[in-house]
């Protein structure tokens, strides 16, 4: 089993069985679209005022590390717009003609959902840009000295962009964007009060300590929160009269080697490697890569995140430093003068 199949914590989909779910579990109301509230006012604000005007909303680029609610929220736009979703990606766009087709059927105001849109072509890339700004396209007609271009207007609609990156989209893209939201992971209210929808949804029987110990160890992640309630529930079925009590989603979260703050083994390896190979570093982002076995994407999309955040990680110029709390999580005790140990560790 490679470590991605067995990763449970990991933001992404596993499965096109686990977007169904993902699907079935989705808020479909702006109001029942828990946490991210700075975001949601503004939206608020901004899909009031553009349906008030009969306008499409203006574009809006979404970006975080994944599972955090990014294709929810634009499923979510789209329906308080009142309007048709498109949804496509990045790296489905292969020729600018693919792009040029979905764009001349989109109707008044609809929305056009790009997921991963860092990895849009260059070449469909520029024909984005005149859509976006005076919902026009330019296309080519035939082939070599009969080849023409014509232009061809579009209605006005409004283009979400999603990413895990938003530092890789180039500057002329993101400068097209008038709303630009950045998702934040959730605190353990929020993901408690997502845990207790989700129990409902799937008719699951959950007390509140159980509702809370799943929460608090979902890495800040909807989406982790929903696939660990549902291994507990498999969990509390099997083991149990399928209730989930505390003991029973801490016995099976233990199972399933989630730690009680919610670190996998792959968090565990990452810090494990600053600390014990480079004496909690500055290492650089490849050479963990490297070391760890893993790809730098992936490290920093969506590996890096959770343990900034949570303070057991530094992003310094120099390289990956461990912040104390992760010496203290394992129990290790840093060299008494880090700096000059990490000059003899290899790297
Ligand atoms: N704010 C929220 N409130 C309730 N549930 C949420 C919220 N955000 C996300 N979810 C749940 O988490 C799941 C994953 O969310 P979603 O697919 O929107 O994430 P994403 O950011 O698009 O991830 P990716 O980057 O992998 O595409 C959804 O099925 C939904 O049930
Ligand atoms: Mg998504």
């Amino acid at each position: 089993m490679s470590d991605s199949d067995t990763r449970i914590i990991e933001g992404a989909c596993e499965s096109p069985n686990e977007e169904n779910i993902d699907r079935a579990l989705r808020p479909t109301k702006l109001a029942d679209y828990v946490g991210q509230r700075a975001v949601r006012e503004q939206l608020q604000i901004f899909i009031e005022a553009a349906r008030r005007r009969g306008e499409p909303l203006d574009h809006l680029l979404l970006f975080g590390p994944p599972g955090l609610g990014k294709t929810t929220l634009a499923h979510i736009v789209a329906a308080e717009m009142g309007v048709n979703l498109r949804q496509t990606s990045g790296p489905v766009l292969e020729r600018p003609g693919d792009l040029a087709a979905i764009l001349t059927n989109l109707e008044k105001n609809d929305v056009l959902f790009i997921d991963e849109i860092h990895r849009l072509s260059p070449v469909v890339e520029e024909i984005l840009y005149p859509a976006l700004e005076d919902y026009q396209i330019d296309i080519m007609i035939g082939e070599g000295p009969a080849a023409r271009s014509i232009k061809l207007d579009l209605p006005p609609f409004t283009l979400i962009g999603a990413t895990t990156r938003a530092g890789s989209l180039t500057n002329p893209l993101r400068a097209r964007f008038g709303i630009v939201n950045q998702l934040q992971f959730y605190d353990k209210d929020e993901l408690i009060t997502i845990v207790r929808r989700s129990a409902k949804l799937l008719n699951v029987a959950i007390a509140p300590e159980g509702a809370a110990e799943i929460a608090g160890r979902s890495r800040g992640t909807p989406r982790v929160a929903n696939r660990l309630l549902r291994r507990v529930r498999d969990y509390a079925e099997v083991k149990h009269d399928g209730t989930i009590t505390r003991e029973v989603a801490s016995a099976a979260l233990t199972m399933l080697d989630v730690d009680p703050v919610g670190l996998d083994f792959i968090d565990r390896r990452f810090l494990l490697t600053i600390l014990e190979k480079f004496a909690g570093g500055p290492v650089g982002i490849d050479n963990l890569a490297a070391a760890i076995g893993e790809d730098r994407e992936t490290l920093e999309d969506v590996v890096e995140p959770y343990l900034i955040q949570q303070g057991f990680l530094q992003r310094t110029p120099r390289g990956r430093v461990a912040a104390p709390l992760a010496w203290q999580h394992f129990g290790l005790t840093p060299p008494t003068t880090p700096g000059n140990a990490s000059l003899f560790s290899q790297s």
